[in-house]
């Protein structure tokens, strides 16, 4: 077993990091771990002429330095006021100074963190004082989606990416063309279980119907300010539909898997298509309606369309129909033909049997990650230590998060982890599990 355990402790004065390895079999690669003792002050005021184009960084917050390559990600809040945990990167090749842009859902601070590389790609980060659903963090610097980023953008991008523990469920994908029922099925999914969908509420640039309502149905908002968000990374995907721009921006995903549910998208082949090449592993359905004549009786009853948009939604509906056999892009294809009827195929593809109401898939008791612990890693196990077990008490006082299973990544969540106490007094990491 590659057993790595170190503390670092950060004395931050020109930029000089003091590392005290407890103990060390082997050398870590390229990053550091860092205990929570003293939550380290980093001044890079000292950074004497690093700052090209007259850029001054201050910090006096808790920061983490992490080495990955020739670049040092340094991560922290660096106000007391400051709203989310900020990143700077220092490129020693160019002993330069960048703020990246940094997407995804960023986390708050909390009052202070640890951080270990866990491989060329991303950074763990775990917050001190939070409780286990809000404590993992991922912070992405050179994955396929960063990397993409980065090109598009054409500067320096890193993402966060929320940990998630146990196997949520694959969000689902509902796509197939205007009228056939998507959203009548998609309602009829949430009233019945709605503790366990959310539905990812879309941006469109489109005008609201009469029943819509902002925020719920959909976000309507302004072409410019739409395609600057896309611009800036914001969209797990959009495309411009019969028309008008609509898009799932990645926190709208996110809001869904916060609450521990399973999200539905609403989206157009187009949409389907980019979601399969993200790295969000979803469940991709077909709606195909029982005949063209009735998918057109269907858009018209429902009222809602000018003439001209209903035929050109009939047109775009023969090209969205040829495309259901697009080889990879959808996992199963629904007639809905009978409500009823589909509606029930559509439960049994999800595994949802007639007597199932369940309320979350799994829940895991929460844990207390305190401010004061220390992180090691072996193989695909993050070892936490939160300080000196008392005798006498049972104290849950050393964890494993195991990686073995994880999944997704930004944009989106990264899924599938494990969290539980073990014994140390057994015999080794993860022999005895406690919760
Ligand atoms: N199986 C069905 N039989 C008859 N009518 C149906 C059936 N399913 C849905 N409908 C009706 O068809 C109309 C269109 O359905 P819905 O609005 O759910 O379609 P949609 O696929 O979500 O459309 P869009 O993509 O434009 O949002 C609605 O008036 C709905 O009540
Ligand atoms: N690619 C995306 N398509 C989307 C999204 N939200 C909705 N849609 C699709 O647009 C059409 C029209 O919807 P309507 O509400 O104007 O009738 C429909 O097929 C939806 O599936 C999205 O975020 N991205």
């Amino acid at each position: 077993m590659k057993l790595l355990q170190c503390e670092v402790r950060i004395s931050y004065t020109n930029f000089n990091l003091f590392y005290h390895y407890v103990s060390l079999t082997e050398p870590l690669i390229g990053g550091s771990v860092v205990s929570m003792g003293e939550a380290p002050v980093f001044v890079v005021d000292n950074l004497n002429g690093n700052f090209p184009n007259g850029l001054h960084l201050k910090s006096k917050g808790c920061e983490t330095a992490i080495d990955i390559g020739n670049k040092t990600y340094v991560i922290g809040t660096s106000t007391e006021s400051a709203s989310t945990i900020g990143i700077q990167i220092f490129n020693k090749a160019t002993s330069e100074w960048v703020i990246p842009v940094v997407l995804g859902t960023k986390p708050k601070p909390s009052k202070g963190h640890s951080a270990i590389v866990l491989d060329e790609d991303r950074i763990l980060v775990i917050k001190g004082n939070t409780i286990s659903d809000d404590s993992f963090w991922f912070l992405e610097v050179n994955t396929a989606f960063v990397r993409e980023q980065k090109i598009r953008m054409a500067t320096e991008v890193v993402a966060w990416s929320k940990g998630v523990i146990g196997e949520a469920a694959k969000p689902i994908v509902i796509s197939g063309p205007s009228g056939v029922g998507k959203g009548t099925l998609i309602s009829k999914l949430m009233e019945e279980f709605p503790s366990m969908f959310g539905f990812s509420v879309s941006h469109t640039t489109r005008a609201p119907r009469t029943n819509e309502q902002n925020g719920i149905h959909y976000h309507f908002t302004e072409r410019s300010v739409m395609e600057k968000d896309i611009a800036d990374g914001k969209f797990l995907e959009y495309a411009a539909v019969h028309g008008n721009l609509y898009g799932t921006s990645i926190e709208a995903v996110d809001v869904v898997a916060d609450k521990g549910k399973r999200c539905i998208l609403d989206i157009d082949v187009q949409g389907a298509r980019s979601v399969r090449a993200s790295s969000l592993e979803a469940i991709f359905i077909f709606i195909c309606p029982p005949s063209f004549e009735e998918l057109e009786k269907r858009l018209r009853a429902r009222g809602t369309e000018s003439e001209e948009q209903i035929q050109k939604r009939l047109r775009n509906a023969m090209a969205e129909l040829e495309q259901r056999n697009s080889p990879g892009l959808f996992d199963h294809i629904l007639i809905n033909d009978d409500l009823d009827a589909c509606y029930e195929k559509l439960k049994k593809l999800l595994g949802l049997a007639d007597d199932v109401k369940s309320t979350k898939e799994s829940v895991l008791d929460p844990v207390h990650v305190p401010l004061e612990h220390t992180v090691s890693k072996t193989d695909h196990k993050i070892l936490i230590n939160c300080g000196v077990r008392e005798p006498e008490k049972p104290a849950k006082n050393m964890f494993v998060l195991d990686l073995a299973s994880m999944k997704g990544g930004a944009p989106g969540r990264t899924r599938g982890l494990r969290f539980y106490a073990i014994d140390p007094s057994s015999n080794g990491i993860g022999a005895e599990v406690l919760s």
